[in-house]
């Protein structure tokens, strides 16, 4: 009998990297204080044993550290794991569990390169497993639910956090502390409860299947950064990045993507050095940048970053950029993902 529901059951991968979902504090007063990626892989799983209930689960430590210390050859690692195990005929689902601090980055760059409509689940905690109210077994509990559920096949990557299905493109962490962490300006997907999963919308923009980029065709990503707009602002950071070596540089602009006049001389002559100038705004409910609002983007030979925020900007435009260094392929690439 047990060998049979154990057939029934979709056979789920957890990749652990690490961050708050691992994380352990000396109280159980500790919501905010306490040290990311303390817990393997295996104990993750071991506090969940109604995951049993859900899938045949098993689970690989990837990495084990805090999101915000991840890095572009990080998640090259990541997605070249997660290729190989959605080629398997083995694995239904693929859970990743992660940092909050950088998830939303992940998880676009798993949407956009990942070869495969089997479901890939990025989840995290707000608050450590050793704190009341913990949050990370509920969201684990629904990651491998929703990893388990054909339902969830060929919507791109996805996150599940506070009983929430989104989109791995649009949602992004828009308050810490709070457990209602995670936000999206088109709305989240669906919901997740009790196990089962409710769907609502799909996304409209290209990813993974459809996507033209593919995690086993890159092998290194180029350097992109970001630059904050703000009152009074000089034009050194954007100097300094380009002449480390960045090959673009995102704009988190203020209001519109708007360039300050002090900055606008020096990204017009990066540019005609080569460098990529991407205006994206840093506005906290959803930028929206459009090409020759507020900067004359045609003439300047500048692209924007449309509802891309910075960092999810700079996602892209490192993807985009192992395949085309053409300022006009990557807005029509700004534009369809
Ligand atoms: N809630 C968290 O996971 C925050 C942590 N700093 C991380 O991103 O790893």
């Amino acid at each position: 009998k047990e060998a049979e529901t154990q057939q029934k059951l979709a056979n789920v991968v957890i990749l652990a990297t690490g961050g708050t979902i691992a994380g352990a504090g000396a109280s159980a007063a500790n919501s905010a204080t306490y040290q990311a990626a303390k817990l393997g892989v295996d104990k993750l799983i071991a506090g969940v044993p109604e995951l049993a209930d859900l899938a045949n689960v098993r689970g690989e430590q990837v990495m084990q550290i805090a999101s915000e210390s991840i890095s572009n050859d990080d998640l090259l690692k990541l997605g070249k794991r997660v290729a190989e195990l959605a080629e398997s005929k083995d694995v239904d689902g693929i859970v990743i569990t992660h940092g909050t601090d950088t998830l939303e980055e992940t998880a676009y760059f798993l949407n956009l390169v990942e070869k495969t409509d089997k479901p890939i689940v990025v989840v995290g905690s707000m608050r450590p497993g050793t704190a009341m109210s913990a949050d990370g077994m509920l969201n684990l509990y629904n990651a491998v639910a929703v990893a388990s559920d054909k339902q969830s096949r060929g919507k791109g990557v996805l996150v599940t956090m506070n009983d929430e299905i989104q989109s791995g493109r649009d949602v992004s962490k828009s308050v810490n502390i709070k457990t209602e962490a995670f936000k999206s300006a088109w709305g989240p997907m669906g919901m997740v409860v009790e196990g089962k999963s409710y769907w609502f919308r799909l996304p409209a923009k290209r990813h993974t299947v459809n996507s033209e980029f593919d995690i086993k065709q890159i092998s290194s990503l180029p350097q992109v950064d970001i630059a904050y707009g703000y009152g009074n602002v000089t034009d050194t950071a954007y100097k300094a990045l380009a002449q480390n070596g960045a090959k673009a540089l995102i704009h988190a602009g203020t209001g519109n993507g708007s360039v300050s006049s002090r900055v606008v001389p020096a990204l017009q002559e990066l540019r005609k050095n080569g460098v990529q100038i991407i205006r994206s705004s840093h506005v906290n409910q959803g930028g929206f940048v459009l090409r020759n609002a507020e900067q004359p983007d045609d003439k300047n030979d500048w692209v924007v970053a449309h509802d891309l925020n910075p960092q999810k900007a700079r996602i892209l435009a490192m993807v985009a950029m192992t395949r085309t260094q053409d300022s006009k392929e990557l807005q029509r690439i700004f534009w369809e993902y």
